[in-house]
């Protein structure tokens, strides 16, 4: 939350903070469509193996910083970096051979092909993928389901298509957008068990999320977004702690 001088107070170490490298590091962006700037100099980092959500209200720009982070919005300033490298001015595909995986609100499944062309037919681009076998003794019901097209599968197996597409893509830092929307309340558990399980392996996880009893279910560290700033920061259980509070300074 901001102060009266304006300063946002980081309430929770950051991976850096307590000399961990962190695998994601986004310094000092904002972003324009146009001339309508919507991110304001927003950092953020997140660790191997670590959930960090964006929390914020609908336009707070948590959609256009996930972009951002995957090069599909260009109309930015600062910089976004990955194990140190900065991939500020590399294409979406350069990112994804970095190690970076979009998985859309809609999920962007083919609804033509089946689960296995699915998650077979995206090339490998890292030497961290997934193997096929490593991808169906994960995500059981995608093995069930492998023969089955896109459109048959419910929202939830569609989630789990679209997460573990891009781990065995190779993929080592997930952006999911939105997983838990649309989702009956025992699928949300499920997607939620999936993320802490995906965690384990030392992947990170960018998560934007609206549902914020969700959120603090997985994440380790939160970052609050207001008008395209980051508001706050915090740890898991001082967000746990503080929830009404913060969710009604956001206006959620
Ligand atoms: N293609 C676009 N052209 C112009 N303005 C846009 C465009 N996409 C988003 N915006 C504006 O940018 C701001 C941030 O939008 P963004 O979608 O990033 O927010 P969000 O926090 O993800 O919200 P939501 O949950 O509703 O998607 C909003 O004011 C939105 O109206």
């Amino acid at each position: 939350m901001s102060d009266d001088t304006g300063t946002t107070t980081v309430t929770t170490d950051s991976p850096v903070a307590q000399g961990r490298s962190p695998m994601l590091e986004v310094s000092d962006l904002s972003a324009w469509y146009g001339e309508a700037r919507v991110l304001t100099d927003v950092s953020i980092d997140v660790a191997p193996g670590e959930v960090v959500t964006l929390v914020g209200r609908n336009g707070a720009g948590k959609t256009t910083l996930l972009r951002s982070v995957m090069g599909l919005h260009r109309q930015i300033e600062g910089a976004v970096g990955l194990d140190g490298q900065d991939l500020t001015r590399r294409s979406p595909d350069a990112r994804a051979r970095a190690g970076i995986g979009w998985v859309p609100d809609d999920r962007g499944i083919y609804a033509s092909l089946s689960v296995a062309e699915n998650l077979l037919l995206p090339p490998v681009v890292h030497e961290d993928a997934w193997s096929i076998e490593k991808v169906y003794d994960f995500f059981p019901v995608l093995h069930e389901r492998r023969d089955f097209p896109g459109t048959r599968l419910s929202g939830g197996e569609q989630q789990m298509l679209a997460m573990a597409r891009v781990l065995r893509m190779g993929s080592r830092l997930l952006l999911l957008d939105e997983p838990s929307e649309g989702l009956a309340p025992v699928i949300v558990q499920r997607i939620g068990e999936i993320i802490r399980e995906i965690k384990q392996q030392g992947v990170g996880v960018l998560l934007v999320e609206q549902n914020v009893t969700f959120a603090a279910t997985v994440a380790d560290r939160h970052y609050l977004l207001a008008q395209g700033a980051v508001v706050e920061h915090l740890g898991n259980e001082e967000f746990r702690s503080r929830r009404s509070e913060l969710l009604t300074y956001l206006g959620m």
